[in-house]
Parts: C-alpha cells; sequence; structure tokens
C-alpha cells in the first residue's frame, strides 16, 4: 500500500516537473517590405504601436508564462531582401531555425499578398525535402484601412485553407489582442506540431523493438 502511495507520489510529481520544463519556439516573421512584420513584433514585445520601425534583421528573445508554463519565444523578425519577387529568397537556414512561422501582408498591397502566395508555396515544398511540419500562420496587417482594402478577407482564408495554414486578419496598430491571439496560436499549433513527432518517434520505436523481439529484419 506505501508503496503503491509513494509511486503515485513519484509519478504526480514528474508530472508536474513536466508541466513546468520551459517551452521554447522559434518564430520567424516573413512577408513583402512595409506590411508591419516589425510592427507586429514590437506590439508583441511591448504592447505598444510605435509608428516607425529601423529596417534591421533581429531576433529577439520574450519569456511569457502561459497557462503556468514558461515560454521562450525567439523571434526573428526578418527583413525582405530586394528580389522579394522570388519566392526563393527564404533560406534553408532560416526554415531549419523556424519552429513556425507567421507570414504578413498588408490588406491594402496586392503584391505582398501575391508575395505571401509564393512564400506559402516555397515553403511548403522545401518542408517536404527537410521533413519539417513548421506550423504557417498568414495575417492580413493592416484591418485598419479598410477604406484602403484591396485583398478581401475571402481571398486571405481560401489561401490559408488551400495551404493548411491559420489565418488572421488583424490591425498592429489599432489592437494588441489580435497580435497576441496570432502568437498564442502559433504557439499552440508549435505543441501539437511537436506533440505528433514524439507520437510518431514513439510507434517507430514500438515497431523497432517488435522488429527485434521477432528477430525480422527492417528495411529502412
Ligand atoms: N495603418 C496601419 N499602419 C501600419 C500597421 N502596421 C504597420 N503599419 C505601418 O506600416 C509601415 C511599415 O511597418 P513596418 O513594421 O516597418 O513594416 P515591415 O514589414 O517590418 O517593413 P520592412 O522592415 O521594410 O520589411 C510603418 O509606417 C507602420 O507604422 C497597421 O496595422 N495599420
Amino acid at each position: 500500500m506505501v508503496v503503491q502511495v509513494e509511486s503515485r507520489i513519484r509519478y504526480s510529481n514528474k508530472r508536474m516537473e513536466a508541466n513546468q520544463t520551459k517551452v521554447e519556439a522559434n518564430i520567424l516573421l516573413l512577408g513583402a517590405e512595409n506590411v508591419g512584420k516589425s510592427a507586429l513584433t514590437v506590439r508583441f514585445l511591448t504592447r505598444r504601436f510605435i509608428g516607425e520601425y529601423g529596417s534591421i534583421d533581429t531576433i529577439y528573445s520574450h519569456h511569457d508564462k502561459i497557462d503556468g508554463r514558461d515560454i521562450c519565444f525567439n523571434i526573428w523578425d526578418s527583413l525582405c531582401p530586394q528580389n522579394a519577387e522570388e519566392p526563393g529568397h527564404i533560406s534553408q537556414r532560416q526554415l531549419q531555425w523556424a519552429d513556425g512561422l507567421i507570414l504578413v501582408y498588408s490588406i491594402c498591397d496586392r503584391a505582398s499578398f501575391n508575395v505571401v502566395r509564393q512564400q506559402v508555396q516555397y515553403i511548403r515544398q522545401a518542408q517536404q525535402k527537410l521533413s519539417s511540419s513548421a506550423p504557417l500562420i498568414i495575417v492580413g496587417n493592416k484591418r485598419d484601412l479598410q477604406h484602403q482594402r484591396v485583398v478581401s478577407s475571402e481571398e486571405g482564408r481560401l489561401l490559408a485553407l488551400s495551404a493548411d495554414c491559420g489565418f488572421f486578419e488583424i490591425s498592429a496598430a489599432e489592437a494588441y489582442h489580435g497580435v497576441l491571439m496570432v502568437f498564442h496560436e502559433l504557439l499552440d499549433l508549435i505543441r501539437e506540431a511537436r506533440t505528433i513527432k514524439k507520437g510518431t518517434a514513439g510507434f517507430r520505436g514500438i515497431v523497432r523493438s517488435m522488429s527485434a523481439v521477432f528477430g525480422r529484419k527492417r528495411t529502412e
């Protein structure tokens, strides 16, 4: 009886330890020039919209507590190179680094939407080669500029649906809440992707053990 209780306590302690471990997520922001990538990042980090942002490629680290868990967001606010029409400008290094990606366009800029469309296609193809399952969220920014809108919400939603991405329309200028939702949703998707990956590894492990027990050779 005592042994049973002790093992239960040990089990629940282990679960508590597991719940308290720090989660780290590398998030890459992509998109054309001037769509609000920095505005989105700064809004998330400081809750503020400051209007003008420097043009530098930067990785920020941000610690947060969500549902009692310590989270470390590493956010890469990437600069869009001049050859933005060429979807190949996303480097392998960026793709390998990222646990999740946010692709930003401006609802007032059709060309920026086309850049995101190209980038999504390029990333999905590259991910197949890299066996990566990093989740993507497409963000239509500058929702406050309704009178200048040239990309409809439906177009954004359809693109996201066709490429299995999350989708939000927000205004980094107007509100913090929408920006927060984007990062929290991406974190959820990253955690989901990690759980699935672990599950697959676990299944492979079971197959390997069974092969070992039954002495069958597996062709890898
Ligand atoms: N009205 C409005 N303006 C915005 C919004 N978000 C960003 N801006 C403005 O758009 C301009 C570009 O914003 P940035 O955050 O620098 O855009 P970026 O995508 O980081 O640009 P690059 O650094 O050139 O790649 C700035 O003048 C911002 O003030 C928004 O939600 N609404």
